[in-house]
């Protein structure tokens, strides 16, 4: 499998070589060259393997024979041996009509490190095999600074610098990633949004001589292999519950900022699995969710929200979905990113419309409709749902039709969003991985949101 960039200078590009590039040299991102798939046939045979068995299926779909298929069958045990849940990722049923599908059994609890725990893995073996550096960069509105930290932390040949927004993440969030104190990784607190870090990381990656001469890496679902490593528990679920005897219409509902963990259950469903509908949920910051309903993609004010994953408006995969929307055609994809730029909006035409509509329903969740779903779930179904996930149960509430099943991935564990939980009068108890980070000493450098503050705290780093 070769992979091509979204906005077509860059092309050929061999898995691991697209792993180390993370966005393309082009400033677009990549994309398998074409999608493989999976057909009934192949899905019925799935249906007895374990997660890390599934997932070596899939990779292996992507990988070609770059990496050995015993290497590769290792880097998959290595990295959901981590996980508290012998499933991975168990999938939970509420009601008849929804099953909830918990993502966060890793050691960060959060989706993030079903992809980063492999990631990190595959960095080290990479580095190892063939020699490169491994100067990881990546920017965090909470989870995936924690878990891609948590990925890496302390191993040889890798360093690691994470920016996030100053007092803008949850306080385990900051806990999770400022309490590491291994020498190579370095925490960037940007005084400014989610937004700001996206795009000072992007600017550096996009800067090819400084990417290059630092050797600067991506963990961040602009790497490609975030996406292909999340589309396995799209898979995982359906195939559980068809296990369990289901047959009807199956929906997906994902909360989501950055495009990235509902894009991976598109591409499963191009791939050839049954999914009926995708269902986008968003809180304030609703960029995503007036795309599908308006047909306009302009960010707007930023809003801090109960679910500060979330706080994004510039949604990082929204130009790999542009990419299939437009029928594969790179230059069209470049002229809209042009725009976007130049204008502050893409606006799609009516057919694009209908056909976005045909493959997502959206919801966008406000701050007090997200606690009132805690307080409903936690009373009628003594289920205590972090405010990320209750966006999610929010909009599959809303946009589940009678004869329809919908599986809500849930994001992160509660005990990382206590403000929120505490607000719905609930107390919950730690896992006692949190509970003991409150009494460690923080490490953080807080900085300019400027490319030049970033820049140069880097060159010091790496
Ligand atoms: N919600 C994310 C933001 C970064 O998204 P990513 O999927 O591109 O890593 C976070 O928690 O950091």
């Amino acid at each position: 499998m070769h992979y091509k960039s979204t906005r077509g200078q860059v092309a050929g590009v061999g898995f691991i070589d697209a792993i180390l590039m993370g966005l393309a040299d082009d400033g677009g991102l990549l994309v398998p060259e074409h999608i493989p798939q999976v057909s009934a046939e192949t899905l019925k045979n799935w249906q007895s393997l374990s997660y890390a068995e599934l997932a070596t299926e899939v990779f292996s779909l992507f990988v070609n024979d770059e990496i050995p298929r015993s290497d590769l069958e290792k880097l998959v045990q290595d990295s959901y041996g981590t996980f508290r849940h012998p499933d991975v990722t168990p999938v939970r049923k509420v009601r008849d009509d929804l099953h909830i599908m918990e993502l966060f059994h890793g050691p960060t609890f959060a989706f993030k490190d079903v992809a980063l725990q492999f990631l990190g893995n595959l960095y080290s073996y990479v580095s190892r095999k063939t020699g490169s550096v491994i100067h990881i960069l990546g920017a965090t509105s909470g989870d995936t600074g924690a878990s891609a930290i948590e990925g890496v932390r302390g191993k040889e040949g890798i360093r690691i610098c994470i920016l996030h927004p100053h007092q803008k993440v949850s306080k385990v969030q900051e806990l999770q990633m400022t309490t590491v104190d291994n020498e190579n990784v370095l925490n960037l607190a940007v005084n400014g949004t989610f937004d700001d870090c996206q795009r000072i990381i992007k600017e550096l990656f996009a800067d090819v001589d400084f990417k290059h001469q630092y050797h600067l890496r991506a963990i961040n679902s602009i790497n490609i292999a975030r996406i292909l490593a999340q589309t396995v528990y799209y898979f995982y679920a359906y195939l559980q519950l068809a296990q369990q005897g289901m047959t009807g219409k199956l929906n997906f509902s994902v909360p989501t900022g950055n495009f990235g963990d509902i894009f991976a259950g598109y591409l499963a469903q191009r791939m050839g699995l049954p999914i009926h509908k995708l269902i986008l949920a968003t809180n304030e910051n609703n960029i995503l969710e007036r795309f599908v309903n308006e047909g306009v993609y302009q960010p707007g004010e930023f809003r801090g929200t109960y679910s500060p994953s979330m706080d994004i408006q510039v949604a990082s995969n929204f130009e790999r979905y542009l990419f299939y929307l437009y029928g594969e055609n790179t230059a069209e994809v470049a002229t809209l990113m042009e725009l976007l730029k130049a204008e502050g909006k893409i606006v799609i035409p009516e057919d694009k419309r209908t056909a976005v509509n045909a493959e997502f329903a959206a919801h966008a969740v406000e701050n007090d409709e997200c606690l009132a779903v805690i307080s409903k779930y936690y009373d009628e179904y003594d289920y205590l749902l972090d405010p990320h996930t209750a966006c999610g149960v929010a909009a599959s509430d809303g946009l589940t039709s009678a004869d329809e099943v919908t599986v809500t991935l849930s994001t992160a564990h509660p005990a990382k969003f206590n403000e929120a939980i505490a607000l719905c009068e609930i107390k919950q108890t730690y896992p006692e991985q949190i509970e003991a980070l409150f009494s460690k000493p923080q490490h953080q450098t807080i900085v300019d949101g400027t490319n030049e503050a970033v820049r140069d705290k880097l060159v010091q780093f790496f």
